[in-house]
C-alpha cells in the first residue's frame, strides 16, 4: 500500500503539489490525471524518492520514503519499477542487455540473468527480439523493453509516466492490455500517470484529478467517469472559462 499525506513539493518558493493525500491499495491500478504542469510526474517522482519533498510523509508497504538512508533507498527501489514517454532505453545495447541491466547492477550471475531475462522477453511477447538494438524497434517493442527492465527484479510497484503517450491508438491500447495482464497475473499494483482519459478510464479502477497541485477528486474510475464532475469537464475540455 501507498500511504501520501500531506504531501507538499516545492520548486523554489512555488509548491508544485500542495498538501496531496491519497491511498493506493495493492493490486490497485491507480490514474493520476490533470492539465499539463500540475505535478502529476512530480507526485510519481516523489514516491520512489526522485524528488525531494519539503513536508509530508509516503509510506510504501511501511517503509517512511522520506526518512530511508541511501543505502536503504536503492533496496527500495528494487520494490519499485518505474516506465516513461521515452522509453529511456541504452541504444548501444541489444534488447536482452538493456532487459539485464538492473540484474547486472545487482551483480547476479550469468546463468540467472538469462533466465530471466528470457522469461520477461517472453511475457512481453519479445522473444525473438532479444539480440536486436532498440533503433530497429517500433515504439511498442521499444515500451515492451522498458516494461520487461522495469520488472526484472520483481518489483511489487510499477510507475508509470505517460508510457503510452508517444504511441499510435492501436499500439498504445495493446501496451495497456500488457500492463493489465502484468496487474492481474502478477498482482502488480500500478500507479499510472496519463492524459489520454480514455486509457486511464479504460484501465484504472481508481483515479485522482490534480487541479493546482491539490487532489480536486478521487475515487472509484467508474463512478468518476460515469458521473463526470467539474473537476473531469474542465479536464476534458467541456467547459469554457466565464
Ligand atoms: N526540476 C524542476 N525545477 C523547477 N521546476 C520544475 C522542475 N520539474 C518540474 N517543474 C515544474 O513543476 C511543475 C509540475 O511539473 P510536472 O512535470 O510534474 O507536471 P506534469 O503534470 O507531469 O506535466 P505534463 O503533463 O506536461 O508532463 C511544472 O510547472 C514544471 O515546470
Amino acid at each position: 500500500m501507498i500511504r501520501i499525506e500531506h504531501l507538499t513539493k516545492k520548486y523554489g518558493d512555488e509548491a508544485v503539489l500542495n498538501d496531496i493525500s491519497l491511498t493506493i491499495e495493492p493490486r490497485d491500478i491507480y490514474g493520476v490525471v490533470g492539465q499539463s504542469g500540475v505535478g502529476k510526474s512530480t507526485l510519481l517522482n516523489c514516491i520512489n524518492r526522485l524528488e525531494e519533498f519539503e513536508s509530508g510523509t509516503i509510506d510504501v508497504d511501511g517503509l517512511r520514503v522520506e526518512t530511508l538512508s541511501r543505502r536503504e533507498l536503492r533496496i527500495f527501489r528494487k520494490n519499485v519499477g518505474m516506465i516513461f514517454q521515452d522509453f529511456s532505453l541504452i541504444g548501444r545495447k541489444n534488447v536482452f542487455d538493456n532487459i539485464a541491466m538492473p540484474l547486472e547492477c545487482w551483480g547476479y550471475d550469468r546463468v540467472k540473468i538469462k533466465r530471466r531475462v528470457e522469461e520477461l522477453a517472453e511475457i512481453v511477447g519479445l522473444e525473438e527480439k532479444l539480440a536486436v538494438r532498440p533503433a530497429e524497434l517500433s515504439g511498442g517493442q521499444k515500451q515492451r523493453v522498458a516494461i520487461a527492465r522495469a520488472l526484472t527484479l520483481n518489483p511489487s510497484y510499477l510507475l508509470s509516466d505517460e508510457a503510452t503517450s508517444a504511441l499510435d491508438p492501436k499500439t498504445a491500447i495493446s501496451i495497456v492490455k500488457l500492463l493489465q495482464d502484468i496487474n492481474h497475473r502478477y498482482g502488480i499494483t500500478i500507479v499510472l500517470v496519463s492524459h489520454q482519459l480514455d486509457i486511464v478510464e479504460s484501465i484504472c479502477n481508481r483515479v485522482c484529478i490534480l487541479e493546482q497541485g491539490r487532489v480536486a477528486e478521487e475515487g472509484m474510475a467508474e463512478s468518476l467517469f460515469d458521473r463526470p464532475s467539474i473537476a473531469l469537464r474542465s479536464l476534458k475540455g467541456e467547459l469554457t472559462d466565464a
